[in-house]
């Protein structure tokens, strides 16, 4: 039985910057924690730093990962040199141009993986660096097992909170429907654009993108996007556009800014996710089909270039008659976005 309150609890200890016991792994989040909690953590200066496989790859400790199991954790040897600064160093990548690594790094064997693993899918919920310094033996100031990170994350218990009209500028006849679990601080959105006809609806799972949806930024596609498909439903007579509350592809909006300065640095979308210790794409598209579930469609039109939201919801159960694409003109500032979305990420534009 899982314990509703622990992650909540380790969630706010991760960006507080208080020791989380991840299992038999007790964490403390480079991010938030400073010299003194270090000190205080690890007085004896032995504890290791774990890292994500991606991040451990940009250390060049890609050759000493376990080859069979290549997106495991990767622990790092504490040398007597790596002091937070350095551990500072190895969890963020935007200083990797600015510092070059002391190192060398050596890699040890990780102890409890799955853990390990656990803790680094809790950073990525928490919206902090995924890269810690760990003990064992220790308790944390909170603790968390896997059961109750999965039970946080768990789509099936999202549940409608609250239903209203809402005239919106592509549709007067519009129904606004809130959706939320007892856990996730997020709330998720339908917009009902017109009237259920019998058809399976046009459905647009759109993933929450605050400077693209809200602030006009060039350098991706969501603003755009998120009115075309508004007009492309309000003009088909009907259809729901599900406002998810993935930003930046679930890794957050720090994150993802961390990615947009990345980025300035040269490296794409999808390397710098990957420098920052995540994966290309964390999105879980349970709870868009959770959601189209519980407001009673099972059959749905997709407006997508995106193959893994059709496969997600086909995963998931809800049957996908037909992908609509959604390609708007690029600009200057997004158009090597849209290339590597299409390159690399397998949008079909
Ligand atoms: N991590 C990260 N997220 C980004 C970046 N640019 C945009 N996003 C996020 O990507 C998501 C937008 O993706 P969507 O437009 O929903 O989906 P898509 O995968 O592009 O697929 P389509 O349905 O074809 O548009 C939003 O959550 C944005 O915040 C980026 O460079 N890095
Ligand atoms: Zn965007």
């Amino acid at each position: 039985m899982s314990d509703p309150k622990a992650a909540a609890r380790a969630i706010d200890a991760l960006r507080r910057g208080w020791p989380v016991s991840v299992g038999a792994l007790t964490v403390l989040t480079i991010e938030t924690a400073d010299p003194e909690r270090l000190a205080a953590f690890d007085p004896e200066a032995q504890a290791a730093v774990l890292l994500s496989a991606g991040r451990a790859a940009t250390l060049k400790l890609a050759n000493q990962r376990d080859a069979a199991v290549p997106d495991a954790p990767v622990l790092v040897e504490r040398a007597p040199w790596l002091d937070f600064a350095t551990a500072t160093a190895l969890a963020d990548p935007q200083r990797d141009l600015a510092t070059p690594f002391k190192g060398p790094f050596r890699a040890l064997p990780v102890p409890h993986r799955d853990d390990a693993a656990a803790a680094l899918l809790l950073a990525r919920v928490a919206g902090v660096l995924p890269a810690f310094f760990v003990r064992e033996g220790v308790t944390g100031d909170v603790t968390i097992a896997r059961d109750d990170l999965d039970a946080h994350e768990d789509a099936g218990r999202l549940a409608i909170a609250t239903r209203a009209r809402l005239p919106v500028a592509a549709l007067e006849d519009a129904e606004i429907v809130a959706f939320r679990t007892p856990e996730a601080a997020g709330e998720h959105v339908a917009l009902i654009l017109g009237r259920p006809d019998g058809t399976p609806p046009l459905v647009r799972l759109h993933s929450e993108c605050l400077t693209g949806d809200v602030l006009g930024s060039l350098k991706c596609d969501c603003g755009p996007q998120l009115n075309e498909a508004l007009r492309r439903i309000a003009g088909g007579g009907w259809g729901i556009l599900l406002y998810l509350r993935q930003e930046g592809r679930g890794i957050g909006l720090v994150n993802k800014l961390r990615a947009y300065a990345l980025q300035d640095q040269g490296f794409d979308t999808v390397d710098a996710n990957t420098r920052l210790g995540f994966a290309i794409d964390a999105r879980d598209f349970r709870v868009a089909a959770r959601m189209l579930d519980l407001l009673g469609q099972r059959s749905v039109r997709l407006l997508t270039n995106n193959p893994a939201k059709v496969a997600g919801l086909e995963a998931a159960g809800i049957a996908v008659t037909e992908r609509v694409p959604l390609a708007l003109p690029a600009n200057p500032h997004n158009a090597k976005y849209l290339e590597t979305k299409r390159d690399r990420t397998g949008h079909q534009l």
